[in-house]
């Protein structure tokens, strides 16, 4: 097959090197929005600002240059969207227009903030609605640290979309002996699951940072999943979706993995940098600094409580210190658990 991957940034190169493994066998143009990324990656075989030490297989094709006329050339079998949430909505306002006809997935993990004249953000699926509805496409998802995949350790993905020839399609394009790909029909699920986990690991990195235990933990861990999954039901998704990999799974992963930008964020504001800072210092993308007003918006919007994800909000607004915050959620009223 051939794969072509919008975004050269942490995790398309890893997707990159992935899908064009030996063991996968594809061939694969790794698009690059910056001509001079692009030539970098090229000359060294490696994406070091991104990527370092990983060696890109030899199927790999690095590109650059006006994104329509990359892809008219390449005549990809798939298209993968590797680029943050905040630059979905362009790109695949790009691929509409270029009446893409094979299946598209995208690889971010968020929720939009609320673009000009929108009243709320919007999740991945519905961007792709509202500027390319003749797109086939999809979101390929689950517990996954670039570095990881990259280096073809044992992963678990998830591709979720309502057309069953897209979950194919993605699967034949990245399952591998590394990789197993698990499909799933629920995409409101998948993605609400991959995107409020970042928003949940912030707090677990604030919870570590803070010294506030294990059991503590394991707390945040617990109603946070029960968040997700309240926000998740009320948006149209299923209850089993969040017990799955881009629920339960991508939350593990992230909320405890020192490898997630998003727990990072936490265990640098509990260090007592500002916002700024914390995120300056990452170098790539914490999507859960951008996901979590959106998130709490649309969960106020249909009467759905989120205390956890709403003292996130508060602290990345500097609006909450972290004690304050722990006082907060601690001093809440008692509460039926499945309520
Ligand atoms: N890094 C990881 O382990 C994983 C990341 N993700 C998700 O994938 C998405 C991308 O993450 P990373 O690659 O890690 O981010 P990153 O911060 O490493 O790289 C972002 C890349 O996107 C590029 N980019 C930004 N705007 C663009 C545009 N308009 N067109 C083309 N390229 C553009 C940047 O130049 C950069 O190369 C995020 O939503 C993240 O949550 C999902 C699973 C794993
Ligand atoms: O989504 C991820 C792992 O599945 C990566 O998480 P971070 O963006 O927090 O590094």
């Amino acid at each position: 097959m051939h794969i072509f991957i919008v975004g050269s940034g942490a995790w398309g190169t890893a997707m990159a090197v992935a899908a064009a493994h030996p063991a996968c066998g594809h061939h694969v143009t790794l698009w690059a929005r910056d001509a001079a990324q692009a030539q970098a990656i090229e000359a060294q075989r490696c994406n070091v600002r991104y990527l370092p030490e990983v060696q890109l297989p030899a199927g790999v094709q690095v590109a650059s240059g006006p994104l329509e006329a990359a892809l008219s050339t390449a005549g990809a079998d798939v298209v993968v969207v590797g680029t943050p949430m905040a630059a979905l909505r362009s790109t695949l306002t790009i691929l509409g227009d270029a009446d893409i006809t094979a299946p598209v997935a995208w690889l971010c993990k968020g929720f939009e903030a609320p673009a000009p004249g929108q009243a709320v953000g919007l999740m991945a699926h519905e961007v792709a609605a509202q500027v390319a509805p003749g797109l086939r496409c999809g979101a390929l998802s689950g517990p996954s640290f670039a570095l990881e995949v990259a280096r073809a350790q044992p992963t678990c993905l998830v591709a979720a979309s309502v057309h069953a020839q897209v979950r194919e399609a993605l699967q034949a394009a990245f399952h591998s002996p590394a990789l197993r790909v698990y499909a799933n029909a629920d995409i409101v699920g998948v993605e609400v699951g991959g995107a409020v986990k970042n928003v949940m690991a912030i707090a677990a990195g604030l919870c570590d940072g803070l010294h506030l235990g294990l059991n503590a933990r394991a707390a945040l861990l617990t109603r946070g999943l029960a968040e997700i999954t309240r926000l998740g039901v009320a948006l149209g998704a299923r209850a089993e979706t969040f017990m799955g990999l881009s629920g339960m799974g991508d939350l593990l992963l992230t909320a405890t993995g020192d490898l997630s930008r998003n727990r990072k964020v936490g265990l640098l504001l509990a260090e007592g940098l500002t916002l700024d800072a914390a995120v300056q210092s990452l170098g790539h993308v914490a999507e859960g600094v951008y996901s979590a007003r959106t998130v709490v918006q649309r969960a106020q919007a249909l009467g759905v409580e989120m205390p956890i994800a709403t003292a996130v909000v508060q602290l990345l607004a500097g609006e909450l210190d972290p004690r304050a915050a722990l006082e907060q959620l601690m001093g809440r009223d008692p509460k039926d658990e499945t309520a």
